[in-house]
C-alpha cells in the first residue's frame, strides 16, 4: 500500500476558508445531532430559496446522472416506441456477465486464490445486504443475513462501509463483531485492541457503546458544522417537493429523489445545485436515486479500504486477499483500488449491466447471502484438511 498517501491529510488544497463562522462559533464547540436526528425548522431560521432557473442541472449532466441512477429492469426504447423485452435484458445481463462473471460460477477461481492467504471482507449496506426499498428508513436487513454476516465475521475481519452515518449503519447491522465505516468511509471505528499501526493526524481515541476503547478516524471532522447547517438549508428549501428526503450522516448528507414525480427531479437537482454555489468546500456525488453532498477532500471508500487494511496490519497483499462487494457508484472508488493495485476483488451487486471496476457480479442481496454463506463453508472445511 502507498502509505505516504494516505498519511498526508486527505483535505485537497483549497484557498477558500471553511467557513465554521457562518454559525459564528469555533466548531470544535458546535454539537451536532446524531445521526438520523430530526431536524426542527425552530432550530435555526434558514432563509428559503426558490430554485433558480433550471438550465445549470440541464447542462452539467446532474440530470442525466439522476436519469441513469438505478434504471429499471425494463426499458422502453423511446424513438423507436417498443418495449426492450426481459428476454432481451437477459441476453444484455448474460453477455455482460461475461466480462464480469457471477462470484458464485467463479467461487473455485476465487477461493483457489484465496488459499494460502488471509480473505478480508468488506461489504456495503444498502443494495448489497439489503434489497433497495422506496423508504430509507426501512431498509432492514434480513435475520438470516444479519446471521450469515455473523458467520462471515467468525472467519475473515469483516467491515461495513456505508453511505449512512456510522450509527445509523450499526443500529440495522447491530453486530458488535464487525469494524463500521460510516459516510462513505469518512468515519471509521475499529477497536483499538485490533489496531496495528496508525500514524494518521486525525485519529483519536474513544470508547464505544460496550465502553471498548476504539480508534475513531475521521477525515473530514472539521466539516461536520457545515454538513449540519447544509443539510438544514436541503430540508427547508426541498420542504415544498413532495417525496423529497433529506439524511443527515453526520460527514455528508443525502437529498433521496426516489419518491419523486420525475417531472420534478430538475427542481430537486437545480435546489442542490444552487445550495451547493454557496459553499465551494463540498461537492456532489450520485447514487442510487440519491444527490449525496459531501466535503472536497480526497476521501473515499477506495481511500477508506486502504487504511483499515494498513490500520489492521493487512496490506501485505501477497498474504492478503480483500474482498470488497457493493452495489453502488461510490464502491467503486474501491473496487478500483483493489483492481488498479492487483490487491483482490471487487463485486459488484447489479441486476442490470453496468461500467464497474469491479471483477466480479452478483445479481442481489440474496446472491450475495450465498455467496458468504460458501465462503464460510470452504473455510471450515478447509480448516479440516
Ligand atoms: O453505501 P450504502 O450503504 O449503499 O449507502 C448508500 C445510500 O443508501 C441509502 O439509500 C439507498 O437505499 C435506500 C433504501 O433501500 C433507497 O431508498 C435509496 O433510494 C438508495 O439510494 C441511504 O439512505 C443513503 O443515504 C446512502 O447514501
Amino acid at each position: 500500500m502507498d502509505l505516504k498517501s494516505t498519511n498526508a491529510s486527505p483535505v485537497l488544497t483549497d484557498p477558500a476558508p471553511i467557513n465554521n463562522s457562518r454559525l459564528g462559533i469555533p466548531s470544535s464547540l458546535l454539537p451536532y445531532p446524531q445521526s438520523g436526528a430530526l431536524f426542527t425548522s425552530a432550530m435555526l431560521t434558514i432563509p428559503r430559496k426558490k430554485p433558480g432557473k433550471l438550465d445549470d442541472v440541464r447542462s452539467n449532466g446532474w440530470l442525466d446522472a439522476m436519469i441513469s441512477s438505478s434504471p429499471p429492469r425494463k426499458k422502453v426504447l423511446k424513438d423507436f416506441k417498443v418495449e426492450v423485452t426481459s428476454d432481451d435484458t437477459d441476453i444484455a445481463y448474460y453477455s455482460w456477465m461475461l466480462k464480469f462473471p457471477s462470484a458464485l460460477n467463479s467461487f473455485e477461481q476465487i477461493t483457489n486464490y484465496g488459499k494460502n492467504k488471509k480473505i478480508v471482507m468488506f461489504l456495503d449496506y444498502d443494495g448489497t445486504l439489503s434489497p433497495i426499498v422506496d423508504d430509507p428508513d426501512r431498509a432492514f436487513m434480513s435475520d438470516d443475513m444479519r446471521s450469515t454476516v455473523r458467520n462471515v465475521a467468525k472467519y475473515f475481519p469483516t467491515t461495513i462501509i456505508s453511505g449512512r452515518s456510522r450509527d445509523k449503519v450499526y443500529e440495522l447491522v447491530g453486530l458488535t463483531e464487525l469494524y463500521y465505516a460510516g459516510s462513505h468511509g469518512m468515519d471509521i471505528m475499529f477497536p483499538v485492541s485490533d489496531m496495528i499501526s496508525t500514524d494518521h493526524s486525525n485519529s483519536i481515541r474513544s470508547t464505544d457503546q460496550q465502553v471498548k476503547e476504539v480508534n475513531l478516524f475521521q477525515p473530514a471532522s472539521e466539516y461536520l458544522p457545515m454538513i449540519d447547517e447544509v443539510f438544514r438549508t436541503l430540508v427547508e428549501n426541498t420542504r415544498d417537493i413532495k417525496g423529497a428526503k433529506v439524511e443527515n450522516h453526520k460527514c455528508c448528507a443525502s437529498v433521496h429523489y426516489r419518491n419523486v414525480e420525475e417531472k420534478s427531479w430538475p427542481t430537486i437537482a437545480q435546489c442542490v445545485h444552487d445550495i451547493l454555489k454557496d459553499y465551494p468546500r463540498l461537492r456532489l456525488t450520485h447514487g442510487r436515486k440519491v444527490l449525496e453532498v459531501r466535503p472536497v477532500i480526497d476521501w473515499d471508500k477506495g481511500k477508506a479500504v486502504e487504511f483499515l487494511l494498513k490500520s489492521l496490519g493487512l496490506s501485505n497483499s501477497d498474504d492478503v486477499l480483500p474482498i470488497y462487494i457493493g452495489d453502488d457508484r461510490t464502491d467503486e472508488d474501491a473496487f478500483k483500488v483493489l483492481r488498479e493495485g492487483k490487491r483482490g476483488y471487487g463485486i459488484l451487486v447489479s441486476s442490470v449491466p453496468k461500467e464497474t471496476n469491479a471483477f466480479f457480479s452478483l445479481r442481489d442481496p440474496s446472491e450475495v447471502k450465498e455467496f458468504l454463506e460458501s465462503l464460510v463453508r470452504w473455510k471450515q472445511w478447509s480448516a479440516k484438511y
